[in-house]
């Protein structure tokens, strides 16, 4: 691609198309993925009362009182799930200013001492109580199963368009039990930070060892932004009814890259706004097997893989990533939540020179 064609927006995609032209829904995901890594959905059958819901409900969490919010934090759990206060996560050396809520299908508490470390991430929920946050678990558990139902559908879209059978991911990188996390988003208006706060939302960044993101924009306040192949920053502002769909470096590297692992980032809400609040669902690759880029995509579609793509993201742990995916999801998780990361695998963290006490970031 040259930059004279570089991308300037994102494209949208209807799945209603797919009942009736679903040669053309097919070549317009092949084009977004290669050329943009972004998208959006629109025509995905998820029901607007439920992403309703779920927006109020976010809005609901976020103002309950902070001491109850700490109640379920990230601190009391191995899994990294449950809540994180502002200011508590770093992307690219700095603070990053949202606070945020991460769930999971539930799970069991299953770990034990003589399975890999990385299991110990798979457990349950941290759940503020039903009298405190009503029907705040079941509307967030419905949501996951839908942007589970969606990011499985997608999968297939993706392997078809690329040449390959349609489960030729979903059969060897998708298991049936596996956790596969999301997250409600609170970006807070501009005159609630102070000055050490800094500005990013959230810094330059690939979702890394995911294989799609599906980010539902709960409000209608801008942020997040797309970095083309130039380097420029396009804008992905909310569309209602829609999801924005992003390729994870996972889902990049089986398919040799010929998708793109686009990096983008969250600028703070505008002046006089209010907050911003966002609902990312990321659909992981096991944890327990090697990536492996896949065979059968087509010479002409490998072909059509962008070069010279310039980004701001750095990529950490690379060299393990497709070795042992488990243990490096593991480590990205104690480097973004250190404190965490001390609690409960202050060894792992120093085997891999993560600092603990400096919460410094890369
Ligand atoms: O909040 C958003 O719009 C995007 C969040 C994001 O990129 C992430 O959490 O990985
Ligand atoms: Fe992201």
């Amino acid at each position: 691609m040259t930059p004279d064609s570089d991308f300037t927006s994102i494209p949208i995609l209807d799945l209603c198309t797919l009942r009736t032209n679903r040669e053309q829904l097919l070549s317009e995901l092949q084009g977004a993925l290669i050329n943009v890594g972004f998208f959006y959905v629109k025509g995905h059958g998820i029901n607007p009362k439920l992403l309703e819901e779920l927006s109020s409900q976010t809005v609901k969490f976020f103002d309950l009182p902070l001491d109850e919010k700490l109640k379920v934090d990230k601190i009391h759990s191995p899994t990294f799930l449950g809540y994180s206060s502002q200011g508590n996560e770093i992307t690219k050396g700095s603070k990053d200013n949202r606070e945020q809520f991460d769930f999971a299908n539930e799970l069991p508490d299953a770990w034990t001492s003589n399975r890999p470390i990385y299991e110990r991430l798979s457990g349950p929920n941290l759940w503020p109580t039903e009298n405190l946050a009503p029907d705040f678990t079941s509307t967030i558990l419905s949501f996951h199963q839908e942007a589970q139902k969606l990011a499985e559908q997608l999968t297939r879209l993706v392997s078809e368009c690329l040449g390959l059978h349609p489960n030729a991911l979903a059969n060897e990188y998708l298991v049936s039990g596996q956790q596969n996390r999301a997250k409600l988003i609170k970006y807070p208006s501009v005159d609630q930070l102070h000055l050490e706060d800094g500005t990013q939302g959230v810094g330059a960044h690939r979702d890394t060892g995911s294989l799609l993101t599906i980010l539902y924009q709960a409000n209608d306040l801008p942020g997040l932004q797309v970095q083309n192949h130039s380097g420029d920053w396009i804008d992905a502002p909310p569309i209602p009814n829609t999801f924005v769909v992003n390729i994870g470096t996972g889902l990049a590297y089986l398919v040799h890259n010929v998708v793109a692992a686009t990096t983008h980032r969250v600028l703070n809400p505008p002046p006089g706004r209010g907050p911003r609040y966002s609902v990312p669902y990321f659909l992981s690759a096991r944890m327990d097997k090697k990536l492996k880029p896949v065979e059968g995509i087509p010479k002409e579609i490998l072909a059509k893989r962008p070069d010279n793509v310039i980004t701001d993201s750095g990529h950490q742990f690379s060299h393990l990533y497709a070795d042992d995916p488990g243990t490096y999801y593991l480590l990205n998780r104690i480097s973004s939540h250190r404190d965490v990361g001390a609690k409960f695998y202050p060894e792992l963290a120093a085997k891999y020179g993560i600092e603990l006490g400096a919460n410094t970031g890369y």
